[in-house]
């Protein structure tokens, strides 16, 4: 199953580094003072705030930008009036680059999350050095103590963690482990399926106290819709924006859905 090969794949990385080290990396971020873009503050503007995703591949995708100018893409998303930026830096499956984010999170001026298959505190950690100002937890590779220690360091280092769901159950988990945001994810990490209708199911089931957040899937201004009239505070959109020529002209019409 690829969800455990991208674990494997993630644990094996962070293996690969000395414990020693690990400590030495949580230790660093924890006496860092260098401000943070407030991800959270960004979901708490009016309305349905638009993430926009660095994404160059993915495991059911294969290559999604032949060319791949991260940079360039950061900047005209910013450009188009996107309101964050999502990095993968998962290098193996997605060719993503943990540097990629630093370079954009030095650049723009808008918050960034490390997208990837946190398993460990010192991806947290790493994540806060690079200037992150988010990363996502995904609450079906961690264990009920994991989440809420994860959860914990990254607010402890004045990060947001974005809390990723399939389900009611693992709504449940997320609150229970100290959840502010949680992701909706439209697809179905263990046989990559998506259904837009996901997210707009499940919405009911987060207490009003957290951020709520649509990922995946997300095409149309009709979506976007209904994502704004089912009260999310934001939505997470990958291919449909690395896929478009112009993404001033992509995020112009995403938006369109937003004003109805
Ligand atoms: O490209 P899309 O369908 O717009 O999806 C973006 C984002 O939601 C997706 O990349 C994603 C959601 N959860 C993840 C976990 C790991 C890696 C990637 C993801």
């Amino acid at each position: 199953m690829i969800l455990d090969q991208l674990v494997q794949a993630s644990q094996q990385r962070v293996q690969a580094v000395p414990v020693r080290d690990r400590a030495k990396r949580i230790q660093q971020a924890r006496k860092m003072t260098t401000p943070v873009l407030s991800f959270e503050a960004m979901l708490a503007q009016p309305g349905l705030q638009i993430i926009g995703e660095v994404k160059r591949a993915s495991p059911s995708k294969g290559l999604i930008a032949a060319e791949f100018d991260y940079l360039q893409i950061a900047q005209d998303y910013v450009a188009a009036g996107i309101d964050a930026i999502s990095v993968l830096t998962e290098p193996r499956y997605f060719k993503g680059q943990l540097s990629y984010l630093q370079t954009i999170a030095q650049t723009v001026s808008v918050p960034t999350l490390r997208k990837d298959f946190i398993v460990d505190a010192s991806q947290i950690a790493s994540a806060r050095i690079a200037g992150a100002s988010a990363v996502l937890l995904i609450v079906a590779i961690l264990t009920p103590v994991q989440l809420q220690t994860f959860i914990t360091l990254a607010h402890e280092l004045n990060l947001s963690a974005l809390v990723e769901v399939h389900t009611t159950a693992e709504i449940k988990q997320a609150v229970a482990a100290g959840a502010r945001i949680i992701g909706i994810n439209n697809r179905n990490l263990k046989d990559f399926s998506v259904d837009f209708a996901t997210s707009c199911q499940l919405r009911q089931a987060v207490p009003a106290e957290c951020y709520v957040v649509a990922e995946s899937g997300i095409q149309t201004a009709t979506q976007v819709q209904q994502l704004a009239a089912a009260d999310f505070d934001g939505m997470l959109v990958g291919e449909t924006l690395m896929r478009a020529p112009d993404k001033g002209q992509a995020v112009m019409q995403l938006r369109a859905g937003v004003r109805g």
